[in-house]
């Protein structure tokens, strides 16, 4: 395997995709969407799938490229299956199902199998049962008999146990689970248990099981869904050069420094590019979002409880460059270890610990959670230059997860993490996260785990001197943001996209360029806003940062020049002086 600098993808040289025998049509589409030569996990996957007709077991780091890896076997193995159906009516069944933990990802995957059969359209259907459709709709769409179902395990189950007669899944050739272990934390293992009574395994069933990190738990559904699989563990060794261009740093700070040192870090645009931020809970977001806005900072929330087509919305938007800060809750983590991590008395336990609620309570809700969310898993963001770990995860695998959304596909990519020292851990009541009392443990086991993978996480060094100038407007800013203005927040913005997702669904489809315009950085505002802020004056500029200096010091600094250029754009934007385009949900009668 080698990097191909051209596409800045890490690619195994040594194979191309003409060498799989691929339908025309599937070679023709795979081209055009510019995936020149495999990565390694597909050059791996794709002859032991087509060729030998293994069952695959693969763990290959995040952002590998596993997708295409089942994707193109999945859609191979259909189109050999209908060229050899004479009868046309018989061929309209469900040949293969991919099961996924999140709605994110079932969406995602299912774009990217669209991509794939770009010049076979009619021979493939696919139906992503995770899309909320009406149950009518559902029902019709199931009787057109798509050959691609595309699902979380929950949703599938449900609907073989109650629409059998539209679905009928006897000539399934392919099953897919793609994030393998994330499906069994989720605790969806009952509803695979209870799926494989309706599938035809061991017949001619071909299984996929797909994951970036792996443990003994598959080793039940291994023998439930596989047939003496090949089992591909490509994270250990070459692909791991893939990883080389992510830097990983460490900053041991205090809860309230992490918004201080976030504050500077983004007021003075330390990082370039995108960065995607992890917090633990959906409060917590609404809080580091206000007060970032505080600062004229323009930031975006993603969490469970937004609508999951405004949630779709958001990453695309994303990943087209529409917004640089993301603001990310990552509250799925993985119960058993997170079963030691609890904390007594720790009342944000439920927000941090869905899947712990999951198994203890009644699958009804006691919050308004997605269970089906998750961004930190399989989600392929583009272009992440950073990802800040604002809260540290609670767990090391975890960790991998988040990080692995940035350096994909061979890109570079930085990942920092915020590290709260035990000793400082409660000393800041408003700013405390619970989860950080393990922080230390999490991250030694965070550095053993990637220093046994060849990895060194270094400590971030800053000089904290240099911020200390900022701390009182932090003070300030944050004494803004109370408890009660972070709830008025998380209310605003769900009526704010529930609008958008239910009353202008119909208004976007039939206008959708408007979507376009409708941000969901906007600022929330339930804060008292302090103009003053906003601006930076030059006197809190680190030397480097200052006009006057020339020298740029060990962080790249903007000029002044430019931080007074973006202080305007706030400006003029909190004047509504702005001629962009109008704003859909304002205008929407
Ligand atoms: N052969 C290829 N050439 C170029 N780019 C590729 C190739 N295969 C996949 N990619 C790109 O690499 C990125 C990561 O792929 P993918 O999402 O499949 O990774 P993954 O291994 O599933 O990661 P994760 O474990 O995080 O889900 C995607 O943007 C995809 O388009």
């Amino acid at each position: 395997m080698s990097t191909n600098e051209d596409s800045n993808v890490h690619v195994d040289d040594a194979a191309d995709f003409e060498s799989f025998h691929l339908d025309s049509r599937l070679l023709q589409a795979i081209k055009y969407n510019g995936f020149e030569k495999p990565t390694l996990i597909q050059s791996s996957a794709i002859p032991l799938a087509l060729e030998q007709k293994r069952d695959v077991i693969a763990k290959a780091s995040t952002g590998s490229g596993k997708t295409l890896a089942y994707l193109i076997p999945l859609i191979q193995t259909i189109l050999l299956h209908k060229l050899s159906q004479t009868d046309e009516g018989s061929s309209q069944k469900t040949l293969g199902i991919i099961l996924v933990p999140t709605r994110e990802l079932a969406q995602q995957v299912q774009s990217m199998l669209n991509k794939l059969i770009l010049y076979c359209s009619k021979e493939v259907h696919s139906l992503n049962l995770s899309s909320q459709l009406a149950d009518n709709v559902l029902t019709s769409l199931l009787l057109d008999g798509p050959e691609v179902l595309i699902s979380t395990p929950s949703k599938l189950l449900n609907v073989l146990e109650t629409k059998s007669n539209a679905l009928s899944v006897d000539a399934l050739k392919v099953l897919v689970i793609d994030e393998v272990d994330l499906v069994l934390t989720f605790g969806y293992e009952d509803d695979l248990n209870q799926i494989a009574k309706y599938l035809p395994l061991k017949k001619n069933l071909q299984t996929f099981l797909m994951s970036a990190t792996l443990n003994e738990d598959i080793q039940e559904l291994k023998s439930r869904f596989c047939r003496s699989p090949a089992i591909l563990k490509l994270n250990d060794d070459e692909i791991n050069k893939d990883q080389s261009k992510l830097i990983q740093y460490y900053v041991k700070v205090s809860e309230f420094d992490k918004f201080l040192l976030c504050y500077v870090i983004f007021k003075l645009s330390l990082i370039k590019g995108k960065t995607l931020i992890f917090v633990n809970s959906i409060d917590r977001g609404y809080r580091l979002k206000l007060v970032l806005e505080q600062f004229g900072v323009r930031s975006c929330i993603l969490n469970s409880e937004l609508p999951a087509n405004s949630r779709q919305h958001i990453v695309e938007e994303f990943n087209k460059n529409v917004y640089q800060l993301l603001i990310a809750t990552d509250d799925t983590e993985y119960i058993k270890e997170e079963d030691e991590d609890h904390q007594e008395g720790d009342n944000e336990k439920a927000e941090n610990n869905p899947e712990g609620n999951r198994k203890n309570k009644l699958s009804g809700s006691l919050t308004k959670k997605d269970r089906d969310y998750g961004v930190s898993r399989g989600v392929d963001f583009l272009n992440v230059a950073c990802v800040l770990n604002f809260d540290l995860p609670t767990t090391s695998k975890s960790y991998v997860h988040r990080i692995g959304r940035t350096a994909r596909a061979g890109k570079s990519g930085v990942a920092i993490s915020f590290v709260v020292p035990l000793k400082e851990f409660g000393k800041h009541k408003p700013s405390m996260c619970p989860s950080s009392k393990k922080d230390e443990k999490i991250l030694s086991k965070v550095i053993k785990q990637q220093s046994k993978l060849g990895f060194e996480i270094l400590p971030y060094s800053f000089d904290i001197n240099q911020v200390e100038g900022f701390r009182y407007r932090m003070e300030d800013g944050f004494r803004a943001v109370t408890q009660v203005a972070v709830r008025e927040a998380r209310v605003k913005e769900l009526k704010q996209e529930m609008l958008a997702s239910e009353k202008l669904k119909r208004h976007f489809e039939e206008n959708p360029q408007d979507l376009h315009s409708l941000r969901h950085d906007k600022e929330l505002h339930p804060a008292r806003v302090q103009q003053h802020l906003k601006r930076v004056p030059d006197y809190l500029l680190p030397e480097a940062a200052r006009k006057d200096k020339k020298k740029i010091g060990f962080v790249p600094f903007h000029s002044a020049k430019n931080l007074k250029r973006k202080n305007k754009v706030y400006k003029n934007k909190n004047n509504n002086k702005r001629g962009a385009k109008s704003d859909p949900l304002k205008n929407f009668k």
